[in-house]
């Protein structure tokens, strides 16, 4: 699914409403039956439904959902907002519409809003995709009062304030709701940390806008959802064998971390390599032969560390850095694996702590590898950002510069690809922020790379896999109790 900006969505819209053809005011009945469809599936009508409307279509939507929804039962109150003279004809007709249904209350002082009691459900249709400027005055009185209310808040289209694609301040008013129900595509707003508060669950609806012309816009941003995922996994053919499916090699686990070797290894197992290697410090030896009797255990000459490399012909992928530590040695190993790697790699956790301290080595990577850094890890190869937009800026022109595929760990993980396009990523939960996590990253990605998977192919999709692991572990366990562990254990295909 693609990501589109504002401007770009406001131009898909009148492209719509031009070739379809549809009238505005039909686009704007569809996307509030769209909504009120997600709505009616959820709440029953004993729901009491609070609409606060802008003057915009935003507020038109609002309008037009506060009909649609009295049709069906629902006690519903509508209140105006005006913050300005000034009202959209779609929004206006809409007014004109409701007038004979319902009565509207108009909020033209603070004193108007009305008391938002808890079991209430409140719509936030004040501003949407519109938004020009922070919202003042009545607006940020009127976001107040919803942020302050113990009432459940749904955005329509987006949170009232919040941006679409570009960087608010942390000073603006916006609605923090519960859901936001999204026309047509995600915003690129919902990918961004910092946005949680204000953009709650998010779910996107379906309001019939040009596929054709969705499918011409240009955009760097992209959203691997479950049919995009489905699209890259490769079925087993009858007649294959092991060896069909490469042979990984895991460089991971010293003295005291030999989970991190454990948990990769077993995730890479369960991501469908044919046969996996993992070298690790000597100690290691025999804790990862009991823990992991499907993989061969290679032992570095030293006791505790990784110092040196195996022979690397026979595998078809590596993976480096799941409890590596930094020693000095360690990094003449990873040097010495730059020079003679010529199959594709991942560089994970302590790796890429020891690329960052090392720009020379950084600069030698070969074109194609995957990186996996969380933002700290991230901050520690690029430098500083000063908000999660910049940020991105900042991995695009990293993963141009240095022809990397770079996984930026989060929420929505962004796997940013070497021509700078961003495939935000929407499995995963809140349950995966937890020891040994990326650690099984590593080897789905290196199992998948191994397989022959391109290096773009295996980051999505294994990104993907991991984050339906992850999410299967939490249902299973819950987002609190689940471990690193749990998530290998519910790799599926
Ligand atoms: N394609 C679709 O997805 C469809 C979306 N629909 C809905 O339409 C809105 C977008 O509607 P729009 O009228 O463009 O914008 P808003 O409703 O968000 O805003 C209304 C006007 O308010 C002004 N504005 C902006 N920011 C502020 C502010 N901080 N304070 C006061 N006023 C503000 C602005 O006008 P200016 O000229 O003053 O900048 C806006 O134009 C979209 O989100 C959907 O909900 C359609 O219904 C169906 C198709
Ligand atoms: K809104």
């Amino acid at each position: 699914m693609k990501i589109l900006s504002a401007s770009q969505v406001r131009e898909l819209d009148a492209y719509t409403i031009q070739n379809e053809p549809v009238s505005s005011l039909d686009l704007m009945e569809r996307a509030a039956r769209a909504f009120v469809c997600w709505l009616c599936a959820r709440y029953d009508n004993r729901k009491r439904i609070v609409i606060f409307c802008g003057k915009g279509n935003n507020g038109g939507d609002g309008l037009a959902i506060g009909r649609l929804l009295s049709g069906k039962g629902y006690p519903v109150s509508v209140h105006v907002v005006h913050y300005t003279q000034k009202a959209t004809d779609d929004f206006q007709a809409n007014l004109d519409q409701l007038g004979d249904f319902l009565a509207i209350h108009d909020i033209r002082h603070v004193e108007d809003i009305p008391n938002l009691p808890a079991g209430d459900l409140l719509i936030d249709a004040l501003l949407g995709s519109g938004l020009s400027r922070p919202a003042s005055g009545l607006l940020e009185k009127v976001i107040g009062a919803l942020n302050d209310s113990p009432a459940e808040v749904i955005s329509v289209d987006i949170a009232s304030g919040l941006y679409m694609d570009k960087v608010n301040d942390t000073t603006d008013a916006v609605v923090k709701p519960n859901h936001t129900v999204s026309f047509q595509l995600p915003k690129l707003a919902f990918m961004m940390p910092h946005n949680g508060p204000f953009v709650g669950n998010w779910h996107v609806v379906d309001i019939g806008l040009s596929q054709t012309r969705i499918d011409q816009t240009e955009t760097p941003y992209y959203f691997t959802d479950a049919p995009a995922a489905r699209h890259l996994i490769r079925a087993r053919e009858k007649f294959s064998h092991k060896g069909t499916f490469g042979h990984a090699l895991l460089l991971a686990g010293s003295y005291g971390k030999m989970g991190a070797a454990q948990l990769s290894g077993g995730a890479c197992l369960r991501a469908g390599v044919g046969l996996l290697t993992v070298h690790v410090a000597r100690c290691g030896y025999t804790i990862m032969q009991i823990a992991l009797p499907e993989a061969m255990v290679s032992v570095d000459i030293h006791e505790q560390l990784i110092t040196t490399l195996p022979e690397l012909a026979p595998y078809t992928a590596i993976g480096v850095g799941p409890g590596l530590g930094k020693e000095p040695q360690t990094l003449k190993a990873l040097d010495e694996l730059i020079e003679q790697a010529k199959v594709p790699m991942v560089w994970d956790a302590d790796a890429l702590n020891l690329l960052s301290e090392n720009p020379d080595l950084l600069k030698r990577l070969p074109a194609g590898t995957l990186i996996t850094p969380h933002p700290k890890e991230f901050e520690r190869l690029a430098g500083k950002s000063n908000d999660d937009y910049e940020r991105l800026e900042l991995a695009r022109r990293f993963a141009q510069e240095h022809s990397l595929v770079v996984c930026l760990k989060g929420a929505h993980t962004a796997v940013i690809f070497p021509n700078g396009s961003v495939h935000f990523n929407a499995t995963g939960n809140a349950g995966m922020a937890t020891g040994g996590s990326g650690d099984v990253l590593t080897g789905i990605l290196t199992s998948l790379l191994a397989q022959k998977y391109p290096p773009e192919d295996a980051a999505r999709l294994g990104v993907y896999q991991h984050g339906v692991a992850g999410d299967r572990a939490s249902r299973a366990r819950s987002k609190v109790s689940m471990i690193a562990s749990d998530i290998v254990e519910n790799l599926g295909w």
